[in-house]
């Protein structure tokens, strides 16, 4: 392991070969493990040694301990299900079991069924028990786990799509509002509107707290917009001080052009070289990333930025590359997501106009580097007038179910109030009345975030598929089945809910969300799952475990493949349905 030249401390020195270990040691692991050894039943012992040292006469030293790291039994081993795949029922999908969170692990079958396609595939239910399908993992993640599963690059990359994610609002107004707001009344604006305080009688308490609430974020906002603004100018910094300096190259040899470029630099910034050199170094990071990643990389990096640039410990080709990669998919989430994010740009000339707009999955993003392309296109060779409704919820056909919704399983108590049968909480739409967290980014919380997951083109053959931003921890939701709720459907693919009193369709065909662009694996790492919120039934799915960058796939059933003249491209070894006599193209147009 070679000492990094560029550490100016030992802290930073042992700082950079502890990262540079975590990032190996993974793979080292997975390694081991992939031979068949069996762990996670008993305490382990992690013995690390350094080698390749010398002592300050150059002799080289033999290697030398240097830690002997205890971890305890909790590394839950995976479990692999071997019964066979059983019965079909009317149910759809697994229904949510009693508190999965607490479960250390649990087996589960691969319980759902699903069609799409222009055959007519319904949806039929059908409540599979493991089989070769049934590979179920559901492990909690211990600390340990995380901390070995993800490189400073990965980690860096999750920042990166947390904060296009995440409630932050990128918008220089921000701050010219606080300022405007600040210089006309002399302190920063706080809103609760006189009606809202009047209305709720609030105690002093709660009126102080909130009005709290909404300067914090005010801030909180227009000082994450500052800290864009400053990597933006800083990386921009690095491109006029390479201008500058090729500029004088044409007089002077190039080592002077560059000493006579920083002695410019430090007499505008009253610094010394030494300082300059020092905070040079970092922007050159923010420049090389924004010049790989694109500005939405730079701009929308989480709080590791610094530490990422002023390290350096990641900043290899291969790290570029993938930022380059991920350019527009960066770019397609940040201008839908945030449409005046670009607005930043406008301090160092940019344009500022955005590329991609509407939903985030109006856009199909495709290829390393490749810009993404209009859902709609990606359909053209079946359908020429394709269009896409993107839903937040589900849609009820009033032609056929009226005013009732044929998914209610139950009626609310007495006093209104509706209790969660998983978890025995009580459930609400308000927040503030809401106890039920099952699935928190989906119901009963304030202001679900999108989900971060991106329509993408698959590379063999399966038209378009859904790939994960982030990881998706075992046992979250990736998001509720949404469509049109009707009845009556033939020569289309639905899927079929089932109450003990009615059956029903959801129908993805024209309108939906996400869920309709899942494709099927014979080793799915995501399942459906029934869950009844506030009396009426949905269909979640949840994951099994999606890794950041991973597709996310549902096994569609045997039911599904049973009449399809298709072959599986699932690509997975143990796939059920890739020996098949038809092998027509793929038509994934459901109509
Ligand atoms: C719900 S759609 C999934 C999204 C679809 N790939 C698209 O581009 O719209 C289902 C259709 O995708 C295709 N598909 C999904 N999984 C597949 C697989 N493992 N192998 C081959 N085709 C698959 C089939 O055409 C299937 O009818």
């Amino acid at each position: 392991m070679a000492v990094v030249k560029t550490a100016t401390t030992l802290e930073e020195m042992a700082q950079d070969l502890a990262e540079r270990a975590s990032e190996n040691l993974k793979g080292v692991i997975l390694d081991l493990l992939r031979t068949g050894v069996d762990v996670g039943r008993e305490p382990l012992l992690l013995e690390c040694s350094l080698s390749g040292l010398r002592d300050s006469t150059g002799n080289s030293i033999d290697q030398i301990r240097v830690a002997s790291i205890g971890l305890d039994a909790r590394v839950s081993p995976p479990v692999i299900s071997s019964s066979p795949i059983g019965h079909q029922t009317s149910l759809i999908g697994r229904k949510r079991e009693p508190s999965p969170k607490r479960r250390k692990l649990t087996e589960l079958g691969s319980e759902h069924a699903r069609t799409f396609d222009q055959e007519v595939h319904n949806f039929v239910v059908t409540s599979q028990t493991g089989g070769d399908v049934g590979t179920a993992v559901r492990t909690e993640l211990t600390p340990q786990h995380q901390i070995m599963q993800r490189s400073t690059l990965e980690k860096f990359l999750a920042g990166i799509w947390q904060s296009i994610y995440s409630g932050i609002k990128l918008d220089p107004t921000e701050i010219i509002e606080q300022w405007q707001a600040i210089e006309s009344s002399g302190q920063p604006r706080l809103l609760t509107t006189e009606r809202d305080s009047a209305f709720r009688r609030p105690s002093a308490a709660q009126t102080s707290f909130e009005r709290m609430n909404v300067l914090t974020r005010k801030v909180s906002q227009a000082s994450r917009t500052c800290r864009s603004l400053e990597v933006i100018v800083q990386a921009h910094w690095v491109q006029c001080f390479d201008d500058r300096v090729a500029e004088l190259t044409l007089s002077l040899p190039r080592e002077k052009a560059k000493k006579q470029t920083i002695v410019e630099a430090c007499m505008g910034f009253s610094w010394s070289e030494k300082e300059l050199r020092n905070k040079m170094g970092v922007w050159r990071g923010y420049h090389d990333i924004a010049l790989s990643g694109g500005w939405a990389a730079l701009v929308f990096a989480g709080m590791g930025l610094y530490r990422f640039c002023k390290y350096r410990s990641s900043f290899t080709a291969g790290t570029f590359d993938t930022l380059k990669a991920r350019k527009h998919r960066f770019e397609v989430a940040a201008d839908t997501l945030h449409p005046r994010w670009r607005h930043l740009l406008g301090i160092i000339g940019r344009p500022t106009e955005r590329k991609y707009t509407g939903h985030p999955h109006d856009w199909v993003v495709a290829g390393p580097g490749d810009e993404a392309l209009p859902l709609p296109k990606t359909y053209h060779q079946w359908d020429k007038d394709f269009s896409y409704t993107h839903l937040d919820e589900a849609n009820i056909d009033a032609d056929f179910w009226g005013a009732s919704d044929p998914r209610t399983v139950s009626s609310p108590s007495s006093d209104g109030a509706y209790t969660c049968d998983t978890c025995g909480e009580h459930q609400s739409d308000d927040p503030t009345a809401n106890y039920c967290s099952c699935f928190p980014n989906l119901y009963g919380s304030v202001k679900a975030v999108p989900a971060p997951v991106q329509i993408f083109r698959t590379p063999n053959g399966k038209n378009n598929g859904l790939i994960a931003c982030c990881t998706v921890e075992s046992g979250a939701a990736i998001g509720e089945f949404i469509g049109q709720i009707t009845s009556g459907l033939a020569d289309l693919d639905v899927m079929v809910g089932q109450t003990d009193s009615t059956t029903y369709q959801i129908w993805q065909g024209r309108q939906g969300n996400h869920t309709r662009f899942i494709n099927h694996s014979c080793r799915p790492n995501s399942e459906y799952e029934r869950f009844v919120w506030l009396g009426t039934q949905r269909i979640v799915l949840v994951s099994r475990g999606v890794r950041a960058e991973e597709e996310i796939t549902v096994d569609y059933s045997d039911v599904y493949w049973r009449d399809l003249d298709k072959v599986c491209l699932c690509g997975h070894s143990q796939c059920r349905y890739n020996k098949r006599g038809g092998n027509l193209p793929v038509a994934p147009a459901p109509s």
